[in-house]
């Protein structure tokens, strides 16, 4: 990878559902350690941006450029391993109940280290997840045993396990109180500080991008409409971006 390329680079994807042409011709970067917000309405299409850029759907056509790899036409090997630096938290949590949060925390460790690593370095790296998003204490709990919100920090731990170089979040406050909503959001740039990690943030909760964002892209009608900083956004005098922020 070349010094001062994006982490991600998006060029003029398209993705089409039968008639429902949902990206068109949409083009991004993302930058190295930034936190980058991608806002549009229910449907636009956010959901599908993202799981192109990881390949769980294919593009119809463009060209997409994650941590300098083509992902259009990468075989499954370097894939995986691609994937493996990047860190998911989806809008489900998707915890699995009948396992405990150290379980849990162990499943992508399972995947992508040899058991010798796991039983040399397993248990510090389950601790110091655990430790980052302040539940070092649940770590023989069952998910059924937390809250909503320590369920999503438990997500998140989950998604920093493996120290990605990007993370993706996929609406990460969706069905917390603003209170618990407003910790998530700043677990996120505290984690980005750390790790000086890549991300990726999908939402429509204000709190959340005004406090996670370093820039915000608005994905109106399938396109990049706008690409700016919240605070120059919120003062827009375009309607179309105007009706988020009334
Ligand atoms: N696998 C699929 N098959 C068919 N249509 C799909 C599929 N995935 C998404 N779509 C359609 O693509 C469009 C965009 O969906 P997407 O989930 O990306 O929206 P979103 O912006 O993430 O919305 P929300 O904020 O509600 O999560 C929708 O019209 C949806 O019905």
């Amino acid at each position: 990878m070349m010094e001062n390329e994006p982490i991600i680079e998006v060029r003029q994807v398209n993705k089409s559902f039968g008639k429902n042409h949902v990206l068109r011709d949409f083009s991004m970067d993302v930058n190295q350690g930034e936190n980058l917000v991608i806002l549009g309405k229910s449907g636009s299409g956010k959901s599908v941006l993202i799981k192109c850029i990881i390949r769980l759907i294919d593009a119809d056509s463009g060209s997409i450029k994650v941590l300098g790899n083509e992902i259009n036409g990468l075989d499954q090997e370097p894939l995986d391993d691609l994937r493996s630096k990047i860190g998911f938290l989806f809008q489900s949590n998707a915890l699995y109940d009948s396992m405990t949060v150290r379980q849990n925390l162990e499943f992508p460790l399972r995947i992508h280290w040899t058991k010798e690593e796991r039983l040399k370095n397993g248990y510090s790296a389950v601790m110091e997840a655990l430790t980052d998003v302040g539940l070092a204490h649940t770590i023989d709990m069952m998910p059924s045993e937390l809250s909503g919100g320590m369920r999503k920090r438990i997500a998140l731990a989950r998604a920093l396990i493996l120290r990605p170089k990007v993370i993706l979040y996929d609406e990460p406050t969706t069905g917390l109180d603003p209170v618990t909503g407003r910790e998530i959001s700043e677990l996120m740039v505290s984690v980005q500080k750390k790790y000086n990690a890549t991300s990726v943030i999908i939402s429509h909760d204000m709190n959340c991008i005004r406090i996670t964002s370093n820039r915000v892209i608005m994905l109106i009608e399938g396109r990049n409409y706008a690409d700016d900083t919240f605070e120059n956004l919120k003062k827009s005098n375009d309607p179309k971006i105007k009706e988020f922020f009334t």
